[in-house]
């Protein structure tokens, strides 16, 4: 049994030390100082995650956790809520976009019913309940319920690393998770809904409107606790939403790297947090996700994306595509020259 708070505080400060090693070897290698710019950036990070100058980050371990949101019911989302259910049986015959994504970088792969609203045959059934409530009229699940999902998460997240992966990947479905991610990122900020609040799926603006509405009315009545991250969740959090937080959490417990994917998974991130103080720290951003609460969110992280492709999937997909330039950051550490190896002459020093 994991216990989450012991978890929490067992996660320690990234080794800083171990960055400015890793920065003097980098540039021992043969290029012009700081030329591969971010990708160095990244290769310091990766050490003073992993505490090691030459970081390992293969293989990578994806856990897509899905689950449904009574919110959907009021109509914020442009797809019925079935498509949470239809969506996991496709990534059970791996015919989703995370599927094809994670095969091409050779990646572990596991999907989580973590609370969808009917039963699934095949998948792993770790359901906190059959979907969420609808936080418009009521809060989304108890207190109990969210301890469970950050549970949940960590357990995964303890498994899929003990399976080998040397970095995780959190992705999520869940029909109705933009309007739970907006409702959390306002709550835990002093973003206003209407400026963090999308199209999700692909809603016309009048709906958006509306979306911002019913988040607005429902923070209103349930007044959620900025200091307490927990009572947030419950009210108007998602089973996935905490699942991923948890899962965070741990890998940063472990000193694993996490790549952090679209708006609903940088707000998972934004909870884990206010949990603790140094979890961020372990989060590389991925992509810049079309939904208009993620730069919001990212810069309330203080974090950077790496890519911005248009892209507004989900399912950990825009992290999974960046990864490549994450292993190459490791690989550039391990597999390059110095310039005292290869006999380049360094850069002249002007007297
Ligand atoms: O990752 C993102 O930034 C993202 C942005 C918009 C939508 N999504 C996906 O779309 C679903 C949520 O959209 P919605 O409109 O039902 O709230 C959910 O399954 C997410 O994986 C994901
Ligand atoms: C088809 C579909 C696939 C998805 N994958 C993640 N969110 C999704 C939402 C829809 C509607």
């Amino acid at each position: 049994m994991i216990d989450i708070y012991q978890q929490i505080d067992a996660i320690e400060p990234v080794s800083k030390q171990k960055g400015i090693e890793a920065l003097a070897y980098i540039h021992s290698l043969t290029k012009p100082m700081n030329s591969l710019g971010e990708i160095e950036k990244i290769a310091v990070q990766l050490s003073e995650i992993t505490t090691d100058v030459k970081p390992e980050v293969f293989p990578p371990g994806v856990i897509v956790f899905a689950a449904d949101h009574g919110v959907a019911e009021e109509g914020v989302s442009a797809y019925p809520q079935e498509v949470t259910a239809q969506m996991v049986n496709n990534f059970l015959s791996g015919g989703a976009a995370i599927n094809v994504f994670t095969k091409r970088i050779n990646g572990l792969l596991e999907i989580v019913d973590a609370g969808v609203k009917t039963d699934i045959p095949g998948v792993r059934s770790e359901k906190i309940g059959y979907g969420t409530k609808n936080f418009a009229v009521e809060p989304a699940m108890t207190r109990k319920e969210a301890i469970r999902s950050l549970e949940l998460g960590m357990e995964r997240a303890e498994a899929m690393i003990k399976n080998g992966a040397r970095l995780l990947i959190l992705g999520e479905m869940g029909i109705g998770n933009t309007t739970s991610s907006s409702a959390i990122a306002a709550a835990l900020s002093v973003l206003k809904p209407e400026d963090i609040t999308g199209r999700g799926t692909g809603i016309e603006s009048k709906q958006v409107a509306y979306k911002a509405e019913v988040i607005k009315k429902a923070l209103n009545k349930l007044k959620p606790d900025a200091n307490d991250p927990i009572d947030v969740l419950s009210k108007v959090g998602g089973f996935e939403i905490g699942a991923m937080t948890g899962a965070m959490l741990y890998a940063a417990s472990k000193k694993i790297p996490v790549i952090l994917d679209g708006f609903i998974c940088t707000t998972a991130a934004l909870v884990a947090s206010k949990l603790n103080r140094h979890v961020r720290n372990y989060m590389i951003a991925g992509h810049l996700s079309v939904e208009p609460g993620h730069l919001h969110v990212l810069n309330l992280l203080g974090k950077k994306p790496l890519v911005s492709l248009g892209m507004r999937l989900g399912e950990g997909t825009g992290a999974v595509l960046v990864y490549p330039l994450i292993e190459a950051a490791a690989e550039m550490v391990k597999g390059m020259a110095t310039f005292d190896t290869a006999g380049v002459s360094k850069e002249r020093t002007i007297k």
